[in-house]
């Protein structure tokens, strides 16, 4: 395969994400509800500590505070901050949930998406990409939670509410501490700017680090034998001080970050302090109230704090979640596509009556890359039976993929059944149950049916190494299959989703010759009563076949029947009469 042009998956925009996550919060609006109205309600009582306290100077200041007074407000103070307490662990509590719940909707959403994605625009893409969307992406998101959410949802409703208290006072108040917010945006942005790369670099020393300790640890005996004891004790000693160098590095950019977070605590105390001043001189508010204005300040200042220092896994699970929502709101249609031995493709323009499937000029070529496919124009008749054969390179593979709709032709047209499916040259087994291998593209299939379509392509004989019948477990981490065995299940998978039209890419080319007439009996049995596309690299495949096509660079140079094509001495007669003495000579 020749390398291609990489064109990336689409990255949702800022809003796009915002207006996918509240599609998908759909069945979790209550529970968003009741975070919010939870939220709000405890940051609320977490203003009466304040309120009190300035109650409390206003009372001393004017003489009027007895011992009772004073035990009321420590009462009043005490059972605020445990009800607060509980009531904001109780909203982080349910944001988690609604926030796993919702991860969840968006994750199967990107698989079902990804499953259904046209194999072209996955290569365009490179696989890694898409592999990365729904691991490292998913993992980014999800190991946020922890450290984002409880900061999120604190300081969000605290902002709101301390910000309300605030002006509630006197506006003055609320505007003396939001004259200080450019500072936290610029440390927010500094931060931003300046925190990730020493973080990534000392992440990249102490994996140094460790590369340089396991390696001595490992080529102990060789360390020992050629008396390099000395020479790794300095490769360990750079790569320790590496670390310490990075890591001073990391330490001292939180350090300017608390500097600059100081630098806002003090601009906006003293702001919150000046404007008590003048207004307490004014008359309009008094010592209490100035009292209570300073420790809503104090009390903001903490969750601003702590929502600086997670700032930087904020944006990067934002960046992740732009990526999967890209992934996911891929429209339906531009995902649609048949699935390897099973769905049906996409709809395509019908072929006429008697025909099933007809290519007019197609052409085809991979990214900038020559054509691979060259003016190709071929009908298959209903029922009917053709072989495609050629050399290495000739293009069959990528007449069936255009013919199954995988990669659309980029002249001319294919016309083919709504019910196509194909079996690939790579038949994967699904780690999962033998039945959920099976019943992949035919769901409501039962047991019965199941184990006759096993029967009539080969595949019953399997039961007997698979203790479980049906529910045993096959694929990765299960009971492994040999690559015929593997072949038989999709082909047993093709009889159970019957297609109007099987493509069949070397379905058999895999066997091993012990197992050829097996797997030739099971194609056969699988293609009965159905029109079918034969990628053949056996001959013997091709001469049992209605008719033969075959192919050279690109284009088709002969067709006809397999006694047709011996009497013409062409190409075909050529490659037959190879196969042939191979087979007999074998
Ligand atoms: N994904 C791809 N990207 C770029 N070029 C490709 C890709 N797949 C195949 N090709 C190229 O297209 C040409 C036709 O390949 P194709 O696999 O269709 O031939 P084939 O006749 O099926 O060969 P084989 O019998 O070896 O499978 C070859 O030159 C091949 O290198």
């Amino acid at each position: 395969m020749t390398a291609t042009t990489q064109q990336a998956l689409p990255v949702a925009s800022g809003r796009e994400t915002a207006r996918e996550v509240w599609r998908l919060s759909r069945g979790h609006r209550l529970r968003l509800a009741a975070v919010a109205g939870l939220g709000i309600v405890s940051a609320a009582v977490d203003l009466i500590g304040p309120v009190a306290a300035g109650f409390l100077v206003d009372r001393v200041q004017t003489g009027t505070a007895g011992l009772g007074t004073v035990l009321t407000v420590a009462t009043t103070m005490a059972v605020a901050a445990v009800l607060g307490a509980a009531g904001t662990a109780a909203t982080i509590v349910l944001a988690t949930r609604a926030y796993h719940a919702i991860l969840a909707a968006l994750r199967e959403q990107l698989v079902a998406r990804a499953l259904t994605l046209p194999q072209h625009r996955v290569e365009r893409a490179g696989t890694g990409d898409l592999i990365s969307r729904s691991s490292d992406d998913v993992t980014a998101v999800a190991d946020a939670a922890p450290a984002v959410i409880p900061v999120v949802t604190v300081t969000a409703f605290t902002i709101v509410v301390s910000l309300g208290g605030l002006a509630a006072l006197e506006w003055p108040y609320a505007a003396a501490f939001a004259v200080v917010l450019p500072v936290y945006v610029l440390a927010m942005r500094w931060y931003l700017r300046t925190g990730p790369p020493v973080y990534r670099a000392e992440r990249a020393a102490m994996s140094a680090r460790a590369q340089q300790i396991l390696e001595s640890q490992r080529g102990y005996a060789t360390v020992l034998g050629f008396g390099l004891t000395e020479q790794r004790h300095r490769a360990v000693m750079a790569a320790s001080w590496g670390v310490a160098v990075q890591s001073l590095r990391a330490r001292t950019v939180q350090s300017m970050l608390n500097a600059r977070l100081n630098v806002g605590e003090c601009l906006s105390l003293a702001a919150v302090l000046v404007v008590g001043f003048v207004l307490i001189e004014g008359g309009t508010s008094t010592v209490g109230a100035a009292t209570t204005a300073m420790l809503l300040v104090l009390r903001l200042l903490g969750p601003v704090n702590q929502l600086l220092f997670v700032i930087d896994t904020l944006q990067s699970a934002l960046a992740s979640l732009s990526r999967m929502i890209g992934v996911a709101t891929i429209p339906a249609d531009a995902a649609a596509g048949p699935s390897p031995a099973g769905a049906a493709a996409g709809p395509s323009p019908a072929p006429g009556a008697g025909t099933s499937v007809r290519l007019h000029e197609v052409a085809f070529s991979y990214d900038d890359g020559p054509l691979v496919l060259d003016a190709v124009t071929l009908d298959i008749g209903s029922g009917e039976r053709v072989a495609v054969v050629g050399a290495s390179g000739a293009g069959k593979t990528t007449l069936a993929t255009v013919i199954a709709g995988i990669h659309p032709p980029d002249a001319g047209t294919v016309a083919r059944p709504e019910r196509t499916a194909v079996i690939t040259q790579e038949v994967h087994v699904f780690a999962g149950s033998l039945r959920d291998n099976l019943t992949l593209a035919a769901p409501d299939a039962t047991d019965r049916e199941i184990e006759d379509a096993m029967e009539t392509t080969g595949s019953a004989g399997l039961f007997d190494l698979l203790p479980d019948g049906l529910d045993s477990v096959v694929g990765a981490g299960g009971h492994p299959l040999t690559d015929a065995q593997a072949q038989q299940l999709a082909l047993a998978r093709l009889l159970l989703a019957d297609p109007d039209l099987a493509i069949l890419d070397e379905a058999t080319a895999e066997a091993g010759s012990a197992h050829a007439g097996l797997l030739d009996r099971a194609t056969d049995a699988a293609l009965a009563g159905r029109t079918g596309l034969v990628i053949a690299h056996r001959l013997s495949q091709a001469a049992a076949c209605d008719r033969i096509v075959v192919m050279e660079h690109g284009r088709i140079t002969e067709e006809g029947t397999h006694d047709e094509l011996l009497s013409a001495h062409g190409i075909y007669a050529r490659l037959w009469e190879a196969w042939d003495s191979r087979r007999g000579s074998a």
